[in-house]
């Protein structure tokens, strides 16, 4: 149960999640019966950031609310807000389609790191106490009240990297990203503080020379869990990555095969922001995308400063994506689940006063503080319900760009807030609690890509499926007259292939496309079949008044020549015109046989006459 001081004014619901006084009380009554104690400050149970508190109370007696699993550390509990009323994970159990996108708000992990050996050198004072699992309090030096701040768990130096690994619930992410969510880990706080220690555990010791595993930060020790994972999934599964930094306020790919020139952000309805041009490497085993983790850490810029001698000098995001099919497909043609798990190692802030930063140094450092404030900005105008309905200006940097869905659409985002112990390092301190308050209030509504197929009507899925099968039909009879063709459109379909709705659209044009020219040669066919008879008509009406002229009724004297109506192929009655009324044109004009059996439309009347009449002379 949280501590949640942001009661409105006047006895209203909590300015955070709007939960009604009623509801606290009721909660506050639970927690009583549940704890055996009075409980501490007023609570609206959503967890809304930070307690002041006199130095007697202490909001979490047990220190083990929202963890299980590991004894004194536990793994965040998945969606532990009362934002959210359904947790995504469960909804999940229920597959990816019927999921409507829940509040659920940015879970908040808090690291301390251990002293370190320059602080305890010049006998620097630890400033901060974690006080149960979830709890950190934090004592001026020179007096004044505690100020405690709580969050999703805090973790002290104490821990190790796979203590912070789990209590960050982070194969709970993967699983999610496995199902088709879009997740996002990032790590924030002052320089040095050891954002990146806990990503990628501890810079090198020399080229070529691997991280200790027991050393392995976030990052590995996911890789290995969801490498692990696929292989055990027993449904096809594709894997890959991409990895930039922004570097003053530039895109630099950290896998680019020449020298990373910056690439453009750019923005469209269906992906949102995107980087243009970004090499995704697709890889099948572990040691392959560790080394695309190296390649792209010793390429991220880095310099040393007096607060930390490899300060990272950019943002980097390593992003995954995971392409599943799921098993078996509801649909022969369902595109595979796609689903995103992206690490973020932001750059550190810092007062260029205290590193000592000069030169390009400080032009950096400049950088990385705009684009923190941007961040910031964006996170304190989402906390706000109006604001957050209008306008965030998500377009003030490339950071905040990139990081648009994680914070407030629909991704699942885990930040790890990192800290020194250092009472020297306490104002900083104190501002990166007060980011991460302000951060584990933000909600975002996660949502796993629907399939097209399920969402379309059914009417629609006939048609489509019909259109398949007249397509292929056509595609094959027109690939036996034109082989290129049939290329062409080969390539067409692996296009369309990636996209349902892609498909569908090309499938119609090409539809429309063959369907025309089918009726443009049905219709030329047609012309030249009519022009066909018109002709023989034609022919057969100039022959037979040829005929007429040459040999018009004579007396036979000696033996008959050969008569032309045998030698001349009788036409289809049908197709004949009738024939005009006058005697000689229903006699052959040489042996006046009778010319029904080949010009009349009433042949078969006529037959018998003819078998009995002249024609028997004929040869
Ligand atoms: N939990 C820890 N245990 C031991 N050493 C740590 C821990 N966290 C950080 N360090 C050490 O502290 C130093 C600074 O850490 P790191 O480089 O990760 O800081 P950072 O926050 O990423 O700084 P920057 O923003 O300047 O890049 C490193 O030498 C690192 O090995």
């Amino acid at each position: 149960m949280d501590g949640c001081l942001r009661r409105g004014k006047g006895g209203g619901g909590c300015r955070v999640c709007r939960a009604s006084p009623s509801a606290w009380k009721r909660e506050r009554v639970g927690e009583r019966k549940e704890r055996g104690s009075g409980g501490a400050n007023s609570a609206c149970t959503a967890g809304h950031g930070e307690a002041w508190l006199s130095r007697r109370v202490s909001t979490d007696p047990g220190g083990s609310g929202g963890f299980r699993g590991v004894p004194g550390v536990a793994e965040l509990r998945d969606g532990n807000s009362r934002c959210c009323r359904r947790d995504p994970a469960r909804s999940l159990e229920q597959g990816p389609e019927g999921l409507e996108g829940p509040e659920t708000p940015i879970q908040v992990v808090l690291r301390v790191r251990p002293m370190s050996a320059a602080e305890l050198r010049r006998g620097e004072q630890s400033a901060l106490h974690c006080s149960g699992t979830r709890t950190l309090q934090v004592s001026p030096p020179g007096g004044g009240p505690d100020v405690a701040f709580r969050f999703g768990a805090v973790l002290d130096g104490a821990r190790s990297q796979e203590d912070v690994f789990r209590a960050c619930g982070v194969r709970r992410l993967g699983e999610l990203a496995l199902r088709g969510f879009s997740c996002t880990v990032f790590t924030f706080g002052q320089t040095g503080s050891g954002k990146t220690y806990t990503l990628t555990g501890p810079p090198p010791q020399g080229e070529g020379v691997p991280v200790p595993p027991n050393l392995a930060g976030i990052m590995q020790r996911t890789f290995a869990w969801l490498l692990d994972r696929v292989q055990h999934l027993g449904a096809p599964v594709t894997l890959r990555a991409s990895y930039l930094e922004i570097y003053n306020e530039q895109v630099r790919d950290l896998l680019s095969l020449g020298s990373a020139r910056p690439l453009p952000v750019r923005w469209n309805k269906t992906r949102g922001f995107y980087v243009e041009q970004l090499r995704v490497v697709e890889f099948g085993s572990l040691g392959a995308l560790m080394e695309l983790l190296q390649m792209g850490l010793s390429r991220r810029r880095s310099s040393a400063h007096t607060l930390n001698q490899a300060s990272s000098r950019s943002h980097a995001l390593l992003t995954l994506y995971i392409s599943r099919q799921t098993m078996p497909p509801a649909d022969p043609g369902e595109p595979p689940v796609g689903g995103k798990l992206c690490f973020v190692d932001l750059a550190g802030s810092e007062k260029v006063a205290a590193t000592g930063s000069r030169g390009e140094l400080m032009l950096e450092a400049n950088s990385i503080n705009r684009s923190l404030l941007a961040l910031g900005h964006c996170i304190s105008l989402l906390l706000d319900p109006q604001r957050r309905q209008s306008h965030i200006p998500f377009r003030d940097s490339k950071l905040t760009k990139l990081l648009a869905d994680s914070l407030g659409g629909r991704g699942l985002t885990l930040m790890v807030a990192c800290v020194s112990p250092s009472a020297q390092c306490l104002p900083e301190t104190l501002s990166t609690l007060r980011y991460a308050s302000r951060a584990q209030r933000v909600t975002t509504r996660p949502q796993a890509p629907k399939s097209p197929v399920a969402k379309q009507p059914p009417r629609l899925e006939i048609e489509m499926l019909q259109l398949q099968e007249e397509n292929r039909c056509l595609r094959a009879q027109l690939g036996q007259i034109d082989p290129k063709a049939s290329r062409l459109s080969g390539a067409r379909v692996a296009w369309a292939q990636r996209n349902l709705y892609g498909m569908l659209q090309e499938f119609m044009l090409e539809n429309e496309r063959l369907r025309k020219e089918k009726s443009q040669l049905q219709s030329s066919q047609a012309r030249a079949r009519d022009e066909q008879r018109l002709l023989a008509q034609q022919v057969h009406e100039l022959e037979r008044r040829l005929l007429c002229a040459c040999y018009g009724p004579q007396p036979r004297p000696g033996p008959a020549p050969p008569c032309p109506c045998v030698m001349v192929p009788a036409a289809p009655c049908p197709a004949l015109p009738p024939l005009c009324c006058c005697p000689c044109c229903h006699l052959c004009p040489l042996c006046r046989a009778p010319l029904a059996h080949w010009a009349c439309p009433r042949r078969d009347f006529h037959l018998p006459q003819v078998g009995k009449g002249e024609a028997r002379g004929w040869g």
